[in-house]
């Protein structure tokens, strides 16, 4: 299946940061991975990981060219850079163009540009890292895949707003939904898991990390998701809302004076986990803070379940048949509180927690952790680097689509 020895660079660019993985073409353990971070920062350095060695090197205040250009220098000097024959990007918005992954042209760029303003935290930044990796490797074709483009399958009765119908003609005012190569990787994992029909099964995937969404999937297919035009709807994350009355916004900006940056910055990066707890955005933190008493820990920690639960339950009245509720994510792969406090709220459902087996799925393993006759729980590993890996390698040519 594979063209010997082609192998794969993945990039998923943020605003200061790039994190990279290099995979043989299909092959889901990566060569190499890492991470550069704080760029255009004094303290901005490049960490790269290879076999469980980790090594670092100070970037001196540069940006994403310089890292880019640590990155090709580390690969030539394991004589990988020849063999990279295709690079993945991550792109968190693609609005309704993008219904699948794509090869990258002067057109599409432009047409990528256009949706900047849909996601104006990520996108640009998810660009520059495909212009500049465009201007280092020219000849090799870059791939783009989309956190959207999985959610495009929902439904208008699923997308839509109830607002003006003109707010999402002339303003693409509707739901998108994000994490989609999350969503799509884990709902594939789930059918060969479980051993499910491909073309009869139904669940929800919670897919809990800095950031958190949950969506249903049909067969297959999206037909719901907690997130919405932007990833700021639904569920408790880090430092993010989730769901909020927009009455409270507009109360606030009548009588406390609120505009658009505050509004922006608080609901992005001082709320959730954060904001409730007042203490930190890192579950690992409040669980242990709620563990010894911490009055905000245990709030934050209640909010978060509450949500969950509730969004999942709402999630599953898309689906003729609930198989399996599936956990994924940093917090859904290591959290066996999180997931024991969400699935006993989903007791209506007939789900019931194994408790040892809850106990024994951390760090990567996947695995059942309910018991008795009713909906599975699961938890299975993400891996969204290898899923923009495999698109690039079909798309480029490389493998057979699967
Ligand atoms: N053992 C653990 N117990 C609870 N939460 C954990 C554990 N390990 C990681 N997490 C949480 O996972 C979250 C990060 O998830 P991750 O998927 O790595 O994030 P990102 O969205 O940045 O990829 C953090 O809130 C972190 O505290
Ligand atoms: C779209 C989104 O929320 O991404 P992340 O979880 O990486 O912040
Ligand atoms: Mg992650």
């Amino acid at each position: 299946m594979t063209k010997n020895g082609s192998l794969i660079l993945v990039i998923n660019c943020g605003s200061s940061s790039l994190k990279f993985a290099l995979f043989p073409a299909g092959e889901q353990t990566p060569l190499m991975s890492g991470l550069a971070e704080c760029l255009g920062e004094a303290d901005a350095r490049i960490t790269a990981k290879i076999n469980d060695a980790k090594t670092t090197e100070q970037l001196n205040g540069q940006g994403h060219a310089a890292a880019l250009d640590v990155l090709l220098r580390i690969l030539a000097e394991h004589d990988w850079l020849t063999s990279v024959k295709a690079v993945g990007h991550r792109m968190v918005h693609g609005g309704e163009a993008f219904k699948a992954s794509v090869v990258v042209n002067q057109a599409i760029l432009a047409e990528i540009e256009a949706h900047n303003n849909l996601a104006p935290l990520h996108n640009p930044a998810n660009l520059l890292g495909i212009r500049t990796a465009l201007a280092k490797m020219p000849e090799i074709p870059q791939v783009v895949v989309f956190d959207t483009a999985f959610h495009q399958t929902m439904p208008p009765a699923a997308y839509l707003y109830a607002l003006p119908m003109a707010l999402y003609r002339e303003h693409g005012v509707r739901r998108y939904g994000f994490h989609g190569t999350s969503h799509r990787f884990v709902a594939e994992e789930a059918v060969r898991l479980l051993k499910l029909d491909p073309e009869d099964h139904g669940l929800v995937i919670a897919h809990l990390g800095n950031g958190g969404s949950a969506t249903a999937v049909l067969n297959g297919k999206s037909v719901d998701t907690t997130m919405g035009m932007t990833p700021l709807e639904g569920l408790v994350m880090g430092t993010r809302s989730g769901d909020v009355d927009p009455g409270a916004l507009i109360h606030l900006a009548r009588n406390a004076g609120w505009d658009i940056n505050e509004m922006d910055n608080v609901l992005n990066k001082k709320s959730g986990l954060l904001g409730i707890s007042e203490l930190s955005n890192d579950m690992r933190a409040i669980e242990g803070a709620a563990a010894e008493g911490h009055d905000g820990a245990k709030k934050a920690l209640d909010v978060f379940v509450h949500r969950l639960a509730r969004h999942i339950g709402g999630l599953a009245t898309s689906l003729p048949r609930l198989d399996a509720v599936v956990f994924t994510g940093g917090i859904g792969e290591n959290s066996s509180t999180v997931r024991k406090l969400t699935i006993d709220r989903l007791h209506v459902f007939g789900i019931a927690l194994d408790d040892a087996a809850n106990e024994a799925t951390i760090r990567g393993k996947s695995g059942v952790i309910s018991k008795g006759k009713g909906p599975l729980a699961v938890v299975i590993p993400t891996n969204e680097e290898w899923m923009i890996a495999r698109d690039a390698a079909e798309l480029a040519g490389l493998v057979a689509a699967h």
